[in-house]
């Protein structure tokens, strides 16, 4: 994952000091691209053991369209626990947004099943959308996530807000617009995610998987993030993990946890850091 640890290099020798709304302060750049050919490994991060396991939940749940944290805390996912209200709510965030956007005039709009569509019936197409950033939902700044979330706004605005895929010689790629990237913590596990997206989408449609593209808007390191990131910085990447699913799945909705394997990750020691809320 030299890729990421370019990123870390860039942000860390490029990034200039700026104020954030979580009050932690950060370094960041704007603009930063990584592309990730997907035949050369599953593009999971080797320099700090990443925990696989929430990542695949949490698509899992992002594609069940659900908004509640209850499917993920029954899989012992903590990480989007400090946004939601004591019911578990989150708003409209993304699950909402990818299977049930919903149009001025009522109209519920299922993305993902629209996009396979497309896929399948008209791969040549300019159009493979999905996007999660809906003006009409987003949160008010002057009050907290929760709040915002017990009052049907999203509680945080979507940081992966985009993507597109692209068939060309019968491989499926993806390009996701993230506009706001916790180098550390978020971004690690936003690559998985979306190589993983990439790697279910193409199965379904007959495709053989093609690159993931990540194009990140606002890249930081929070200011707490800087000794963990000069310790992964001293560490020598190991060769990239592969992932095997379970080929009999045909349904991009038809997938379970036991359908992933991830075959020979060598990563270093974990590295722990705090989130900024
Ligand atoms: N500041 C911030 N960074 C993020 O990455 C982030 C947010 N906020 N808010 C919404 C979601 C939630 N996401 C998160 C939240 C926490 C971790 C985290 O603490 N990861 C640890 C533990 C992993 C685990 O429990 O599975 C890590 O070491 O990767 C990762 C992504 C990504 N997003
Ligand atoms: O998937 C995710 C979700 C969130 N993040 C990070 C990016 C920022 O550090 C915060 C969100 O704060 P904003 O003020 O709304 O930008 O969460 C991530 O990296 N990946």
């Amino acid at each position: 994952m030299k890729e990421y640890l370019a990123l870390m290099r860039h942000v860390k020798e490029h990034g200039i000091k700026k104020e954030d709304r979580t009050g932690t302060g950060t370094i960041s750049v704007f603009g930063y691209q990584m592309r990730f050919d997907l035949a050369d490994g599953f593009p999971l991060v080797t320099t700090k053991k990443c925990h696989l396991r929430s990542i695949i939940h949490e698509l899992l749940w992002f594609l069940k369209g659900e908004t509640n944290i209850a499917y993920l805390k029954e899989h012992g996912v903590s990480i989007w626990d400090e946004w939601a209200t004591d019911e578990g709510e989150l708003g409209p965030v993304y699950g909402h947004q990818w299977r049930s956007w919903t149009g001025a005039d009522g109209q519920v709009i299922d993305q993902i099943s629209d996009v396979i569509q497309q896929i399948k019936t008209n791969p040549d197409s300019r159009r493979l959308i999905v996007s999660a950033w809906n003006p009409a939902v987003l949160p008010d700044t002057s009050v907290s996530p929760k709040e915002n979330a017990a009052n049907g706004k999203q509680a945080l605005p979507p940081c992966h807000t985009l993507f597109q895929f692209y068939v060309l010689d019968g491989k499926l790629s993806c390009q996701l617009y993230q506009r706001s990237g916790d180098v550390f913590l978020g971004v690690p596990f936003n690559i998985a995610s979306y190589a993983l997206l990439t790697l279910m989408v193409a199965q379904v449609c007959d495709l053989e998987p093609g690159e993931f593209i990540h194009t990140l808007g606002d890249a930081h390191l929070y200011l707490n993030h800087l000794e963990q990131t000069d310790l992964q910085l001293s560490r020598e990447p190991f060769a990239r993990p592969q992932m095997r699913i379970n080929p009999e799945v045909k349904d991009i909705f038809g997938f379970t946890y036991d359908d992933f394997t991830l075959e020979n990750y060598q990563a270093h020691p974990h590295i722990k850091a705090p989130v900024a809320i």
